[in-house]
């Protein structure tokens, strides 16, 4: 399920980030009461996100989360003295590189619920990496601590005390966490970078007081947040096309004063489709059209009402206005060619088949009928206002399909 990030996807988590950042600045302003309180925070957070990563069965959001949350108790119990000191000295280098691998590995591992294989194998490679990381400290060998000084030993006289080699390793971090966010663009792709960044800063920063209860409090937040938004994408979005679904549509309705115009648009002869090529081609020409629907123009908005019935809203325009964007509509879906192999040549796709270039691919021509109308003037139930577009919507059918009827 893939959906396109809009401004609300980035402002909570910059307002945390920016929260975050003022709570270091300033936490000297809160009593001791309050101190103390606030250093358990991130326990309190992490159980509440641990909790709903299970109940939406995201692996990745889990292992961040316990990444995060086993980060912060090790700063808590175990960095609080000089680094000077040989054990203090191990404990951070260890933990500037178990935290990027781990975050590493459960980024490049696809998301695909908790008890997958793939995810099998991440929960394998991070307690393999945990166990190694638990050896080394526990080795209290002479051999590791000239390994580490020399090449991952923080630089406590600069502001940034993470090592070269560590902070190397972030890096490829970031630039892959930053790339997938690119490409999917989701909230829990966002979470997984912030949660990279929030991470890493009480390690670069350690010296400045109540930089990890600070900022792995945000970590949490941030997971609540993709975990939230992830609910409510569940709630509201059609997984089949990827569009906003019927409690959407009612939703914005009801938050719309003045006129607008609905359109009604049905793919023609779906039925006679699914019959002959089966129901898994048919799933993909509802994609397809959605995908060509969702580009109207006119600032129209695009909707899965039910079914192979699809919704386009235009707020602020009456039919007449909407009518060029519905006419565009309907020729963009009729001129896109729609590739797909027969049911006897997919039943009998064995490779002999398709060896002896046997494979009846076929190009198939989808059209769509629309039917548009506008709020009449005065109180009028969004209801009313969709009969008249499935009206006009009938009209079209009748009329030879194909084409736009508007109500009226
Ligand atoms: N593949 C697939 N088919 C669906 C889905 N939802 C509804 N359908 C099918 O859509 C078809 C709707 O057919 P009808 O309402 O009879 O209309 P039609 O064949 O499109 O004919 P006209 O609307 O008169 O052009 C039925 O065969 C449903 O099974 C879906 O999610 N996936």
């Amino acid at each position: 399920m893939r959906f396109k990030a809009n401004k609300t996807l980035y402002i909570l988590p910059l307002v945390t980030l920016l929260l975050a950042t003022a709570l270091v600045f300033y936490h000297q302003r809160f009593s001791s009461t309050v101190h103390e309180a606030l250093l358990l925070l991130p326990y309190a957070l992490a159980a509440v996100a641990v909790w709903l990563s299970v109940q939406f069965s995201k692996r990745q959001l889990l292992i961040s989360v316990l990444i995060s949350i086993t980060s912060y108790a090790i700063i808590q119990l175990k960095l609080q003295q000089p680094l000077s000191l040989p054990s203090v000295l191990i404990a951070y280098s260890l933990l500037s590189l178990w935290v990027p691998i781990c975050l590493l590995i459960n980024l490049l591992v696809k998301e695909n619920g908790l008890m997958a294989t793939s995810s099998k194998i991440v929960y394998g490679l991070i307690a393999l990496v945990t166990l190694i990381i638990i050896i080394l400290y526990n080795s209290s060998s002479e051999s590791l601590l000239i390994w580490i000084q020399q090449y991952f030993a923080p630089k406590p006289t600069t502001f940034f005390i993470l090592s070269w080699n560590a902070l190397f390793i972030t890096l490829g971090c970031l630039i892959i966490s930053l790339l997938l966010f690119i490409v999917k663009q989701t909230a829990v792709s966002l979470s997984l970078v912030l949660i990279l960044v929030t991470n890493t800063l009480p390690l670069m920063l350690l010296n400045i007081d109540f930089i990890s209860t600070s900022y792995l409090s945000a970590a949490m937040i941030i997971t609540l947040f993709a975990c939230i938004k992830t609910s409510h994408e569940l709630a509201y979005r059609d997984q089949l096309t990827g569009l906003l679904g019927r409690r959407a549509l009612f939703e914005q309705l009801a938050s719309i004063s003045g006129r607008y115009t609905i359109a009604m648009v049905d793919i023609d002869h779906f039925k006679k489709f699914n019959d002959t090529y089966g129901h898994d081609v048919g799933d993909d020409v509802l994609a397809l059209v959605a995908a060509k629907i969702s580009e109207v123009g006119g600032k129209g908005l695009a909707y899965r009402y039910g079914g192979e019935e699809f919704t386009l809203l235009f707020p602020g325009k009456d039919a007449s206005e909407a009518a060029p964007f519905l006419e565009e509509v309907c020729s963009s879906v009729a001129n896109t060619p729609f590739y797909v192999r027969n049911k006897t040549a997919r039943k009998n796709s064995s490779a002999e088949h398709r060896s002896k270039g046997n494979n009846t691919s076929k190009t198939v021509k989808i059209t769509v009928s629309i039917g548009g109308a506008t709020k009449p003037s005065g109180r009028i139930e969004p209801e009313k206002v969709l009969k008249l577009a499935d009206k006009a919507l009938y009209k079209a059918k009748d009329s030879g399909r194909n084409q736009v009827k508007l109500s009226g």
